[in-house]
C-alpha cells in the first residue's frame, strides 16, 4: 500500500506486528497532524513506534507519549502481562513520554528503567521516588535478555537531544535508532519497500530534526554503522529494511550539505522545559531552509572551548533562554560573555525566548549585544510559556530573514557580482547601484490609514528642510500630490524587519499597522514607534516624469527615536526593479 491510501478520517489506533524473533512492535498511528511543531507540517500523520522483545527476560522500548497512552497500553496488554515485564528501554524522555511512563510504571512496579546517564537525571529530579528503578547505561554497556538477545546500548547525545541512546539486538539485527532514520508518516505498510516514496518525507524529517545538528548526527553515524544491524527501527515511520544503506548514505550526504554551506550561523540556546527550543527549531528551520548551515548550541551541554570556536567560525549567530529566577540560565550567561568577548562586531546577531511573567533573559541579552554594536537580523522574539503555531511561523520567518541579510552582507563584501550579471544590461547595473534609506510613508485618508514602502527618497533642500520622494501613481499617490497633503515619512531601522508589513507581498492584508507599535503625529499620520527616525512632512510641488510622481515636500518636524540604529538601505541590483 502506498502513501497515497493515506485517509484523514480514519481514527488512532496502534498497528502490532512480529518483526524479528521474540520481536513486535506497536506502532500508534495517528492519520492527522499530531503537533503544531514545523517537523509535522507535511500533515501525513505519524506513527510513535514502541517495541516489546520477550525472551528470557521482557523489554519494551520507547513507549509513546501521552496522546496515545490509553489505546496503546490496551493493546500492550494483549501481548504482555505487565507484572512479569523486567525492563523499560528509553531512547530520550520528555515530559510527554512521562506520562505514560507514569501509568506503566503503577501496573509494574518490579520494572528497571534503562537509559542514559541525561535522562537518569531528569527522571530522578521529576520523580524522587522512582530513584532505585533507574539504571543509568554508558556508551557499549550490555543488557542479556537471554536466547541471544544481549542488548548493547550506544549513546548519540546530540543538541535537541542530549539523552539519545540507541539499543542494537544481535539475536535480530535489528538497531533501534529512536530519531535517527525515521519519518513522519502514516501508512499500513510497516516496512520501506516502497522506499522511493518515502525520500521527501524522510529528507523532510531530516531537515527539521537533524540539520541543525549535523556534525553530531555524523558523530552518532560513525557509531551507529559500526554495529553492521540488518533493520533500523526508528521511533516514527516505516521500519528500515530495503533502504537501509542507501538510507545512511543519505544521512551521510546531508550532514555534509548541511556543514558545506556558504554562511553558518550559531544558534546557542538553553531550554528547561521546552518552550525556546521549540522557537530555536523554528528559527533554524527558516534559515536552513534558505541556504544556511545551523550549529546548533545547547548551552547546558556544551563546554566553553567549543561555542569559542563555533562563535568564532559562524558569520551570524542568535541567542535563545528562558528566563528563570530573574535570569537566564548560568549557562547562557556563560555563553553571552564568549559571544561578546569573541564575536566580531560585523557579525549578525539575533535573540529570541521563552518567558513567564517578566522576561528579563531576553531583555539582557538584546540591550548587551544592541550596547556592543552588533546589529539585529531579526526583531527580538519573545513568547510567553508555549509557541502557538503563528509564532512559530513567526520564527521561521526571522531566520529566513536573518539568512537573507548575512546572504546580502556577504554579497556586498564579495567584489564577484561581474559574472553572475553579465546578462543584465549595463545601465540597468550602474543605475541599481544607486542606493536609498528603506522608509515607509504613512498617509491618512480619513479614518483610514496607509503605509508605502519606499526608498526613493532623497534629501532636496537646507532650508526649509525639504525632501523629494518618487512614487508611483498606484501606491496610493492621491493622498500626497496636492501642495498641502501631509504625510510622515518613517525612516527604517537596520535590523527590523518592519519593511515585510509594507512589502507588495505581504500576507497581513489591508492593516499592515495591526501588529505594529504605532502613535499618531500631529499631522495625524502615523508614525511607526520601531522606526529609527521619522519626519512629518507637507506637500508643496509635484512633478510628473515617467512612470512615477516626483513630489517635493517641506519637513514641518522630525525625530530620532533609536540613537543607537543605523538606517536600513535597500542594495539591488538592477536599477530595472525594486
Ligand atoms: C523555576 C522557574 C522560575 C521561573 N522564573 C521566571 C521569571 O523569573 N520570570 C519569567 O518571566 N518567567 C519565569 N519562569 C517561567 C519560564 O520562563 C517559562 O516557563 C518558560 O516557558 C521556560 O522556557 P523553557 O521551556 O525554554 O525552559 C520560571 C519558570 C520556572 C519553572
Amino acid at each position: 500500500m502506498s502513501a497515497t491510501t493515506i485517509t484523514s478520517n480514519r481514527p488512532r489506533d496502534v498497528q502490532v506486528t512480529e518483526i524479528g524473533k521474540n520481536t513486535i512492535i506497536l506502532r500508534s498511528r495517528t492519520w492527522e497532524r499530531l503537533k503544531f511543531e514545523v517537523e509535522y507540517s507535511r500533515q501525513r500523520g505519524t506513527t510513535a513506534n514502541s517495541y516489546l522483545i520477550q525472551a528470557d527476560k521482557k523489554a519494551l522500548i520507547d513507549p509513546p507519549g501521552e496522546s496515545f497512552t490509553e489505546i496503546y497500553l490496551q493493546q500492550l496488554a494483549q501481548h504482555l502481562d505487565f507484572t512479569t515485564l523486567d525492563y523499560i528501554v528509553l531512547g530520550h524522555v520528555n515530559p510527554n513520554r512521562r506520562a505514560t511512563l507514569e501509568v506503566l510504571l503503577a501496573q509494574a512496579p518490579q520494572v528497571t528503567l534503562i537509559c542514559s546517564r541525561p535522562t537518569a537525571n531528569t527522571l530522578k529530579t521529576a520523580f524522587p521516588n522512582w530513584e532505585s528503578r533507574i539504571q543509568a547505561v554508558r556508551f557499549n554497556d550490555t543488557l542479556d535478555l537471554g536466547q541471544g538477545h544481549e542488548l548493547s546500548f550506544i549513546t548519540v547525545p546530540t543538541p535537541r537531544w542530549p539523552d539519545g541512546l540507541c539499543t542494537y539486538d544481535p539475536a535480530t539485527k535489528i538497531l533501534y535508532t529512536d530519531k535517527f532514520f525515521g519519518a513522519h508518516i502514516c501508512e499500513d505498510t510497516l516496512f520501506d519497500e516502497d522506499w522511493k516514496a518515502l525520500d521527501a518525507e524522510r529528507r523532510y524529517y531530516f531537515d527539521c530534526l537533524h540539520a541543525p545538528q549535523a556534525k553530531q548526527v555524523e558523530v552518532a553515524l560513525d557509531k551507529l554503522t559500526a554495529l553492521g544491524a540488518k533493520f533500523y527501527a526508528p521511533a516514527h515511520g516505516p521500519i528500515v529494511r530495503y533502504s537501509l544503506s542507501r538510507f545512511t548514505f543519505d544521512y551521510r550526504q546531508w550532514s555534509q550539505e548541511q556543514k558545506s554551506q556558504e554562511l553558518s550561523v550559531a544558534l546557542l540556546y538553553a531550554s528547561a522545559y521546552g518552550n525556546t527550543a521549540i522557537l530555536a527549531n523554528g528559527i533554524a528551520q527558516g534559515l536552513i531552509e534558505n541556504g544556511v548551515n545551523v550549529e546548533s548550541i545547547n548551552c547546558e551541554l556544551a563546554d566553553p572551548a567549543e561555542i569559542t570556536r563555533i562563535v568564532e567560525a559562524c558569520d551570524g549567530f542568535i541567542i535563545g533562554s528562558p528566563t528563570l529566577g530573574g535570569h537566564a540560565p548560568t549557562q547562557i550567561q556563560t555563553a553571552l560573555g564568549i559571544v561578546l568577548s569573541t564575536a566580531a562586531k560585523t557579525k549578525l546577531a539575533g535573540v529570541f525566548g521563552s518567558y513567564g511573567w517578566s522576561g528579563e533573559a531576553v531583555d539582557v541579552i538584546e540591550s548587551k549585544l544592541k550596547d556592543a554594536n552588533y546589529r539585529l537580523g531579526f526583531e527580538t522574539i519573545r513568547v510567553r510559556f508555549s509557541p502557538t503555531p503563528e509564532i512559530l511561523q513567526q520564527c521561521q520567518q526571522a531566520g529566513a530573514a536573518f539568512a537573507q541579510t548575512l546572504k546580502k552582507t556577504k554579497k556586498l563584501r564579495t567584489p564577484r557580482q561581474a559574472v553572475t550579471e553579465a546578462k543584465i544590461d549595463r545601465t540597468e547595473q550602474a543605475v541599481g547601484r544607486i542606493i536609498g534609506s528603506l522608509c515607509v510613508v504613512t498617509t491618512r485618508d480619513g479614518e483610514n490609514h496607509k503605509g508605502i514602502l519606499t526608498s526613493w527618497v532623497s534629501q532636496a533642500t537646507f532650508n526649509p528642510p525639504g525632501i523629494m520622494i518618487a512614487i508611483a501613481q498606484e501606491q496610493n499617490a492621491d493622498l500626497m500630490r496636492h501642495p498641502g497633503d501631509k504625510f510622515v515619512l518613517n525612516i527604517l531601522k537596520e535590523g527590523r524587519n518592519i519593511r515585510r508589513y509594507f512589502s507588495r507581498h505581504s500576507a497581513l492584508g489591508d492593516n499592515p499597522f495591526a501588529n505594529l507599535s504605532t502613535r499618531t503625529a500631529l499631522n495625524g499620520s502615523l508614525i511607526l514607534n520601531e522606526a529609527l527616525a521619522y519626519l512629518e512632512c507637507t506637500v508643496q510641488n509635484q512633478i510628473e516624469c515617467g512612470d512615477r510622481l516626483l513630489i517635493y515636500a517641506v519637513v514641518d518636524k522630525g525625530e530620532v527615536l533609536e540613537n543607537d540604529g543605523v538606517t536600513a538601505i535597500e542594495h539591488r541590483k538592477s536599477g530595472s526593479y525594486f
